[in-house]
């Protein structure tokens, strides 16, 4: 970010939309930077308004309730249209909303917003992963000027999409991707040693925020496969989630449940991880949730049993790897490895997002 008194001062309208695990800890990321931002980068984050599933808020709603204590908040019901009207406001400044839902309503509306010149920055895969011809249309509506920015859709706030647009901007080839792209399943696989059952831990994943709202998304190879999509399609290769030879660990009788149900039966995980896991074992190796995709567009996402002295074993709690083949990073891949899922560190790839973003911003009151 530029120092302030380098440039002349910027003022951003930021709405978050989806206070949840994510939404919450940016939140509290962007109150905590706002003054530092303003002092030292000439920066005004003005936060207009949050919207949830069900409700929202503005902060033209009552000045005085609104000064006080985020409890002291008027809410009405959730309308996107509405929300985004309001943080575009009515005169001529820059105007970003996040989206830190998962939902599909909120990623079918990027298109329009960003069309009509309001930023998004998001950690939702939906739009990233979803309709080939919506990411199409996303990427057109960005003629307007408005940037449309998803670095924590892939591997939380680790540097992978930047790292991959940096590649290919620079003139270099992508010879192939491997890794594991999966905060869940890494934390589970280092952690699932036998002394408790798989069903214990996955609970505490979800309890820690690494799993994607319903951990079926994460167990069945969904979460990763979208994450290949998104990085395919950044090295502009038309892949879909169809395309993607998914290896699944949800029992079929456990697949279509609802969400509550589905964590009611959690234990009926624990046999059959329990039999992959002494598979691994008898040949003295470790369980590895791997994804990759080659040069000619082929992905794939599956459990693993890879030998103890294997690069991918070697790898800490959530830690993701990526590792970019390319023809200048041919004989020894670019590396991209640490953290890969949890609130914070998504809140702050995230808030990355929005300062790359704000420091290309002209000055405008
Ligand atoms: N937890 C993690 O480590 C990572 C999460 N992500 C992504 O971040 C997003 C958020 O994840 P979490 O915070 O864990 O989920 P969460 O379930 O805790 O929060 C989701 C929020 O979205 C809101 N929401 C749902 N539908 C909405 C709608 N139509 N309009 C407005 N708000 C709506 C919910 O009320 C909730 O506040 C997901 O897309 C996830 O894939 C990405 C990278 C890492
Ligand atoms: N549930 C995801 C969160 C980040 O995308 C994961 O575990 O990797």
């Amino acid at each position: 970010m530029p120092r302030a008194g380098t440039t002349g001062r910027r003022t951003l309208a930021v709405g978050v939309i989806g206070p949840g695990r994510v939404g919450g800890a940016l939140l509290e990321q962007l109150r905590s930077a706002q003054p530092r931002l303003a002092r030292d980068h000439a920066l005004e984050l003005k936060l207009c308004g949050v919207v949830a599933s069900k409700r929202m808020w503005l902060d033209c709603d009552d000045a005085e309730l609104n000064g006080r204590h985020a409890g002291a908040q008027i809410w009405r019901p959730n309308d996107l249209d509405a929300f985004a009207a309001h943080v575009r406001g009515n005169d001529d400044r820059h105007a970003l909303l996040i989206d830190c839902s998962a939902s599909e309503a909120v990623a079918a509306h990027y298109p329009h917003w960003l069309a009509a010149g309001l930023h998004v920055v998001t950690p939702n895969k939906l739009a990233g992963s979803g309709p080939l011809e919506r990411w199409q249309a996303i990427r057109a509506a960005c003629a307007s000027g408005a940037r449309f920015r998803y670095e924590a859709t892939v591997c939380a706030g680790l540097p992978v999409v930047q790292t991959l647009r940096d590649l290919l901007d620079t003139g270099d080839e992508l010879l192939g991707i491997e890794g594991m792209f999966s905060g869940t399943l890494a934390w589970l696989c280092n952690r699932h040693d036998g002394s408790q059952p798989f069903s214990v831990l996955l609970r505490e994943a979800h309890a820690l925020g690494y799993t994607e709202p319903d951990p079926r998304e994460d167990l069945s190879g969904l979460d990763v496969a979208r994450k290949l999509v998104i990085l395919a399609r950044e090295a502009g290769r038309p892949l879909s989630l169809e395309q993607v030879a998914v290896e699944s660990l949800v029992p079929p009788a456990l697949a279509t449940l609802p969400v509550d149900e589905f964590m009611q039966r959690l234990h009926e995980l624990d046999a059959p991880m329990a039999a992959k896991l002494a598979e691994a074992q008898t040949c003295g190796g470790v369980l590895r949730h791997v994804a990759s995709l080659d040069r000619h567009g082929r992905a794939s996402v599956r459990l693993e049993v890879l030998p103890a002295s294997h690069p991918f074993a070697h790898t800490r709690l959530t830690d993701n790897v990526v590792q970019f083949r390319t023809r200048r990073y041919c004989d020894n891949p670019l590396l991209v490895q640490g953290p890969g899922a949890g609130p914070e560190v998504t809140a702050a790839g995230v808030f990355a997002d929005l300062l790359r973003i704000a420091e290309s911003l002209e000055p405008r009151a």
